[in-house]
């Protein structure tokens, strides 16, 4: 796969030239509709579909803006302007292609985004006080520790009883994993991305079953995160796997606000870059950024699976896989949405069982492969006359 160099504006981070994301082109099959559950914004009230249109950049990292709000009704205009865009990243060797996997699993477990209920604050645009400087890794309990560190940053260390599995997953980045842990459970909760119960089962809701979808993904592919949020799985999965190049696609400022810095401060930006904007977005391009694709795109707590595919997929090179993770519903929302993914250019979804025997329970994938790239599916607009107004509209006043 080609590296995109045209990408470079679109990218936030620390530096260098984006990585390998290769364009594919323009596949707005379907109307986005937003259904995660995320506050919606008063500020951004856009409808869908004029994304392309905007005169906006609408990837930007820049921390401080406000953020918009990705969930219904779908924000046209989804980033504001931001100022200034910096490209960030150094580029990776090149990913390989992704090839497809099968073998059938059974559903297990739940997934749950690692967020807060969207407080009213998630629309400020500072992305908060500075992030906290964690004390360094905290991979097991350590009693003598617990009482100097802040409350949250101890909840987030490894319990004993995870250790091997978190051995096992992350290999020799198990201190970078306990870093990025401490860093969700200090910033993020005092950012308000993740709430303080959260931190306790920080590894085992959630480090842990991000990492062992890591298995699902080739030797050296290219890794789009769809709804990365504060980073799970995309941020994870960089971390236990440093041969994949990773792109983090998040529409909310103070969410890839955090990404950009969790990057930076766990000197991933060799392989890790932050988009900020929809899936939409990045797979259509916009004036300032070029369709993106990769071998595999992963997505947690993003959407229903029909919903999930219709974003993802065009973002898929033909070929590649859309990687979700979910949870005990994954075989009926195969069973409702099946038909769907195929008009979309899926094939047969499938369910995966990842971490057996490291996790318990492990974690549940649904797996769509790009089958075919199908045409796009233009929303009828209202009629226009030659002369550019609209049929049976109001017209001008006489
Ligand atoms: C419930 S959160 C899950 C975050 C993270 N994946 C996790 O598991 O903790 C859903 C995330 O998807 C993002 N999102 C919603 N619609 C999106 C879209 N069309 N494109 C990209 N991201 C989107 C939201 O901004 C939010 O951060």
């Amino acid at each position: 796969m080609t590296h995109d160099e045209t990408t470079a504006d679109a990218v936030a981070g620390p530096g260098g030239t984006p990585p390998g994301p290769s364009p594919v082109r323009h596949d707005p099959t379907v109307d986005p509709v937003f259904s995660d559950g995320e506050a919606t914004s008063a500020a951004d009230p856009a409808p869908s579909g004029a994304q392309a249109a905007s005169p906006d950049p609408s990837f930007s990292a820049e921390p401080g803006t406000p953020a918009d709000q990705p969930s219904d009704p779908a924000p046209a205009h989804p980033v504001e302007p931001s100022g200034e865009v910096t490209p960030t990243f150094s580029g990776p060797p090149e990913p390989a292609t992704a090839t497809g996997g099968s073998t059938a699993a059974v559903p297990v477990g739940d997934v749950e985004p690692l967020f807060a209920e969207p407080a009213a604050g998630d629309d400020r645009g500072p992305a908060g006080p500075p992030p906290a400087s964690p004390a360094g890794p905290s991979v097991v309990d350590d009693p003598a520790r617990s009482t100097e560190e802040p409350p949250a940053a101890a909840a987030a260390t490894l319990p004993p009883e995870l250790a091997e599995a978190a051995r096992t997953l992350f290999g020799d980045r198990l201190d970078l994993a306990a870093a990025y842990a401490e860093l969700l459970a200090t910033d993020g909760v005092v950012r308000g991305l993740i709430g303080p119960r959260e931190a306790p089962r920080m590894w085992e809701r959630h480090l842990l079953n991000c990492a062992a979808m890591a298995e699902r993904i080739p030797e050296g592919a290219s890794v789009l995160d769809v709804g990365s949020g504060a980073g799970l799985p995309g941020l994870v999965l960089a971390i236990a796997r440093p041969d994949l190049t990773v792109t983090l696609v998040e529409p909310l400022a103070r969410r890839t606000a955090f990404l950009v810095e969790a990057v930076q401060q766990l000197g991933l930006t060799r392989t890790v870059r932050v988009l900020r904007g929809r899936a939409e977005e990045a797979a259509a391009g916009t004036r300032d950024t070029a369709p993106l694709s990769a071998d595999i795109v992963t997505a947690r707590a993003v959407a229903a699976l029909d919903r999930l595919a219709a974003w993802c997929l065009p973002l898929a090179v033909p070929g590649g896989r859309l990687v979700a993770l979910k949870g005990a519903s994954a075989a009926e929302e195969i069973a409702e949405h099946a038909g769907a993914v195929t008009r979309l250019g899926g094939g047969e979804p499938e369910l995966h069982r990842c971490g057996v025997g490291v996790i318990d329970p492990p974690a549940v994938v649904i797996e769509v492969v790009r089958e075919r790239v199908v045409a796009p599916v233009r929303k009828k607009g209202p009629k226009r006359s030659r002369g550019g107004r609209r049929r049976g509209g109001p017209g001008r006043d006489r």
